[in-house]
């Protein structure tokens, strides 16, 4: 297991790019099985999540080339769905989240799919009713094998047909919509997820022949088509990136100018972290963070304390909200963060109270956050990153520290950010990979 050394306290100053956005990749490369002409895709980030659901795909047989470091031409013409049946498999597919998505295209092109319970974060139940629900209503037989947790599924050509989900499923939304797709007449989702990964994931479709309506909306229509095209797809930067950047400079009081941020699409990521009193400017599609030695949380207009809770799209994500946590550690000002989705999510916040936070957990859901404005800095510690975003708010914390922190399992980081020692070292972080 890989860990980091932090040396705490510098200021950074430069430009930084984000990277292709992780959970948007996931879609869009699990699309590439719905047709057997080429795919080109770029803005593909280097990380470890990306990279192991493109080798999966190779291995079920998909042509893979590798046009530039951030993109890739796939060609999904010679699939061998005796894969599936592999050891390798069963061990790939359950270590990302992203790999439940090949069920719905799998199904909808071949009439089979198979899957292992998928891996991601530990940060509570994640369950997938709602994708085999949805498929289900399409037409597939479903068949979850409980002691292995293994599910499979067969389908004649799947059949259009109007669905309620019972939540708005990301992951779910884009898997049934990949169904549909391909299916016999018309599907409705209503309660779909409207996240911009998959608007994305919409619009490339929509390029590949697809007839969607409703893109960004709640209620989808999909007419479905005999046969989809090649495509040509570019990424969205990553909008959790940006706002862990947002995060970072107001935490280490760094002047940083993040980079084609494609600002339309960050819903309220930007207004969260200036209620947080993260002063920002957008320049054209940059974004401007000035240095700030004290930032100040806003109140209610009654000038009640703030809560900052996550929502489906259009609120915000919940992949944030253990940044916006770390930020409110030393704003001026006292904040609620409710994190409703997930129940295990919150439990890092040992680690920032070992490092001298303010932070009052309430339950495995809520946490009170008095800031100390930048009066007491926190202090270095040993520490693990037990999720990805909690990982990177301990890095953030971490960087703003007196003093030497270690991280371990930085693994955990590195599923999601790429080279994220080597691109804040390069604005002046001092982080060593040990
Ligand atoms: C690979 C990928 O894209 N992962 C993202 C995806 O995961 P994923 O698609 O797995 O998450 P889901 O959207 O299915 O659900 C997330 C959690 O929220 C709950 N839930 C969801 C919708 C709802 O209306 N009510 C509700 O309570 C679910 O029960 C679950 O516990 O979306 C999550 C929610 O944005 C993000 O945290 C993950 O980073
Ligand atoms: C929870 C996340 O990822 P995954 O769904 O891949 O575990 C995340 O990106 O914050």
């Amino acid at each position: 297991m890989a860990s980091f050394e932090v040396i705490g306290g510098n200021k950074l100053k430069g430009d930084i790019y984000p990277q292709g956005a992780k959970n948007e990749a996931l879609q869009i490369l699990c699309a590439v099985l719905l047709t057997a002409e080429p795919v080109t895709i770029s803005n593909i980030p280097d990380i470890r999540d990306v990279n192991k659901l493109i080798e999966l795909l190779r291995e079920l047989g998909v042509h893979v080339k590798q046009l530039a470091p951030d993109t890739y031409l796939f060609r999904a013409d010679n699939i061998n769905l005796d894969y599936l049946e592999s050891e390798k498999f069963v061990e790939l597919g359950r270590s990302i989240r992203g790999s439940v998505m090949i069920v719905g295209p799998l199904l909808a092109r071949f009439g089979q799919a198979k899957m292992p319970k998928p891996g991601g974060d530990k940060i509570g139940r994640r369950r997938l009713d709602t994708h085999f629900a949805g498929l289900e209503k399409l037409g597939a037989r479903f068949n979850y094998d409980t002691p292995d947790i293994f599910y499979s599924a067969t389908a004649d050509r799947l059949k259009g047909a109007y669905m309620l989900l019972d939540e708005a499923s990301v992951t779910g939304t884009a898997n049934i919509l990949m169904g549909a797709v391909l299916a016999e007449g018309t599907t409705t989702i209503y309660n779909a997820a409207c996240e911009p990964y998959i608007q994305q994931l919409c619009r490339m479709l929509i390029r590949m022949g697809a007839k969607i309506s409703g893109v960004g909306s709640n209620l989808l229509v999909i007419d479905g088509v005999e046969k989809l095209q090649g495509t040509e797809h570019v990424m969205l930067p990553d909008m959790i990136e940006i706002g862990s950047f947002m995060g970072l400079a107001a935490m280490t009081g760094s002047e940083i100018t993040i980079k084609n941020c494609r600002i339309p699409e960050l819903g309220l990521i930007p207004d969260t972290f200036q209620r947080l009193g993260v002063k920002m400017e957008f320049q054209g599609d940059d974004i401007y963070i000035p240095e700030q030695d004290h930032y100040e949380v806003d109140t209610y207009i009654d000038g009640s304390i703030l809560n900052i809770s996550d929502h489906t799209w259009p609120g915000l994500t919940p992949d944030l909200l253990s940044v916006a946590l770390v930020t409110a550690t030393q704003a001026k000002g006292t904040v609620l963060i409710h994190q409703k989705m997930f129940e295990s999510r919150l439990f890092f916040v040992d680690k920032l109270i070992d490092m001298g936070a303010q932070i009052i957990l309430c339950d495995p859901h809520r946490a009170t956050v008095i800031g100390m404005n930048n009066h007491i800095p926190l202090r270095g510690i040993r520490m693990t990153s037990p999720d990805i975003r909690a990982g990177v708010a301990l890095l953030i914390a971490a960087l703003s520290a007196e003093g030497r922190s270690i991280i371990d399992n930085v693994e955990q980081i590195d599923r999601g950010y790429q080279n994220i020692d080597g691109r804040l070292n390069a604005i002046g972080a001092q982080i060593r990979r040990i």
